[in-house]
């Protein structure tokens, strides 16, 4: 998978249970838009959706399934159980939190990673990570991919933003690893999409800015409000 999506556009389709558009059928159906419009991949949340958007549209399939725990702040994709449901789906690709926080249940990522490759060795992996330290850690663990997806939500990166500075927190983790880096979070523009390829990126994940609506909404409201700051 992680060579067809190589330069190009993986849009994020996903609506949680609190969200308008919360349904497998029409996230299928964001991502058949997304297919006509030229994205090389897609990412989508629990296996009910990935079977949903696979019926739908052929393209490759991240999955992640989003699960809050007691125990844990971890919610991507945070235990064996979400591993197996993700096996499953018949996703092409695994995304999980790839954070230094501690799991639920205790588990620890390299058990995930071993538990993963037990199940199906050929399944490639992606690290959601926040910091530096976290991408140089996913390579040790042997992850296919890194994608910036969490950095700026974790409670020790929650002031930054992907975009900030030119992307610096993005250039700082492409001189740190060698895996392929994808960059995801808060890319709100064609502009930024464009400027994460041009300096690098193997690819880029765009969600918000192309499947929620409500976001989007919010977006115009508050630029009419002159509250174009809170992007
Ligand atoms: C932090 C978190 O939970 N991120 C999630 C990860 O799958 C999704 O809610 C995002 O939509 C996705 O990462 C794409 O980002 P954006 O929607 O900003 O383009």
């Amino acid at each position: 998978m992680i060579e067809q999506i190589k330069g190009g556009l993986v849009v994020s389709c996903q609506a949680l249970e609190h969200e308008p558009l919360h349904s497998p059928q029409i996230m299928s159906k964001m991502a058949l838009a997304a297919w006509q419009g030229g994205a090389v991949g897609i990412r989508a949340n629990s296996k009910t959706d990935i079977i949903a958007i696979r019926n739908e549209v052929d393209l490759p399939v991240i999955g992640i399934v989003k699960r809050d725990y007691p125990d844990s702040e971890v919610f991507i994709t945070a235990t064996k159980q979400e591993i197996s449901e993700l096996l499953e789906s018949g996703c092409d690709m695994i995304a999980m939190d790839g954070t230094e926080r501690n799991r639920p249940n205790g588990e620890t990522l390299a058990d995930l990673v071993a538990f993963a490759r037990s199940q199906k060795p050929e399944i490639e992996l992606m690290a959601d990570i926040s910091t530096v330290g976290e991408a140089i850690m996913a390579q040790k663990l042997g992850f296919d991919c890194i994608s910036t997806t969490l950095h700026g939500y974790t409670p020790y990166t929650s002031e930054s933003k992907l975009y900030d500075n030119d992307f610096e927190f993005l250039k700082a983790v492409l001189l740190a690893t060698e895996l392929p880096v994808i960059a995801e979070g808060n890319v709100i523009t064609p502009e930024l999409y464009a400027r994460c390829l041009e300096l690098g990126a193997y690819a880029a994940v765009v969600g918000g800015a192309i499947t929620r609506p409500k976001e989007i909404t919010v977006r115009f409201v508050n630029a009419a409000a002159g509250r174009l700051q809170q992007l």
